[in-house]
C-alpha cells in the first residue's frame, strides 16, 4: 500500500489525474473503473483539462462505473449517469460504446448485476480502479458488514450514507434507498487501485482502512490485502496517518 499525502484537495486531485493520465499513456486501451461523489470532481476537471490542452486521448479507453442508484433514470441530475457525462464524458473523446454504468432502472436488477459483472470480464477486467471512501468506510456502495466475496449486487444504503448524500437532493426523502454496486470482490480484482480521500470527516475511516483490522465492518480495510493500492490523501484526511514509515 502506498500512501501519498498532498497539501490540499487540489494537489491531491492533480496527483490522481496524473496517475490516471500515466495509465492512459502507457496503455491507451485501458479499462478504467470510475467513482462518483464529491471527491473525484476536481480530478475529472483536471483530466478534461489534460485532454484539451495536452491531447490526453480517451478514444480507446473503456470505463466501468462503480455504482448507480436504483430508480433514477439517466437524465436525473442526481443519477451517476448524469454526473459522469456532465463531469467527464461530454468533455473528452471517449466512445459512447465504451462507457458502462449499471442501469438502476433495469426491470430485473439481479440480471442487470449479472450482466454488468460479465461485461467487466468480457472487456478483460479493470486495469485501474478509482475509489472514494464513505465516512463509514464504504467503497462503492459496499456498506459495512457486506460480504467481501460479493460481486456486483443490489445494496440497501445505510442511513448514514442516505444522510450524507442528501446534500445533493432537495430533500432526504428523495434519496434512493437502494443502489447497484460493484462488490468488494469485483473491486479487488482490479489490477491497480487508487483511493482518494479529502477532508477531516474522512480521517477516521482512512485511519481504520489503513491501520485497522481487515473486517467487513470497515469495507475499505480489505484494500490492505490488494497488491497495488495507492491512497492519496489531503492533509486533513491524513490527520491520523502519522506513522506511515511502517506501511509497505
Ligand atoms: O466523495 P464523497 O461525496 O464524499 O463520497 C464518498 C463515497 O460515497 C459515495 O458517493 C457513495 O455514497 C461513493 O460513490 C463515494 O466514493
Amino acid at each position: 500500500m502506498r500512501i501519498l499525502i498532498e497539501e490540499n484537495y487540489e494537489a491531491m486531485s492533480k496527483k490522481a489525474a496524473l496517475m490516471v493520465a500515466g495509465q492512459i499513456l502507457l496503455k491507451p486501451n485501458s479499462v478504467l473503473g470510475l467513482a462518483t461523489g464529491s471527491t473525484p470532481l476536481y480530478m475529472y476537471r483536471e483530466l478534461v483539462r489534460m485532454h484539451r490542452e495536452e491531447d490526453l486521448d480517451f478514444s480507446s479507453i473503456t470505463t466501468f462505473n462503480l455504482d448507480e442508484y436504483v430508480g433514477l433514470n439517466q437524465d436525473n441530475i442526481n443519477s451517476y449517469h448524469y454526473y459522469m457525462f456532465d463531469n467527464l464524458f461530454n468533455h473528452v473523446n471517449i466512445k459512447k460504446e465504451n462507457i458502462f454504468i449499471p442501469d438502476g432502472m433495469a426491470e430485473n436488477l439481479y440480471e442487470e448485476c449479472k450482466r454488468y459483472e460479465k461485461l467487466i470480464k468480457d472487456r478483460g477486467g479493470i486495469d485501474l480502479q478509482i475509489l472514494g471512501i464513505g465516512k463509514n468506510g464504504h467503497i462503492g456502495f459496499n456498506e459495512p458488514d457486506l460480504k467481501f466475496e460479493a460481486t456486483t449486487h443490489v445494496v440497501e444504503l445505510d442511513d448514514e450514507t442516505i444522510k450524507a448524500n442528501s446534500r445533493f437532493f432537495s430533500s432526504i426523502d428523495e434519496v434512493p434507498r437502494r443502489a447497484i454496486s460493484m462488490g468488494i470482490k469485483t473491486i479487488m480484482h482490479s489490477r491497480k487501485i487508487i483511493l482518494l480521500a479529502s477532508g477531516e470527516e474522512k480521517a477516521e475511516a482512512v485511519k481504520k482502512a489503513i491501520f485497522g483490522p481487515i473486517i467487513p465492518g470497515l469495507p475499505a480495510s480489505v484494500l490492505q490485502l490488494h497488491p497495488d493500492v495507492t491512497i492519496i490523501l489531503d492533509r486533513e484526511a491524513a490527520m491520523y496517518v502519522e506513522n506511515i514509515d511502517n506501511i509497505q
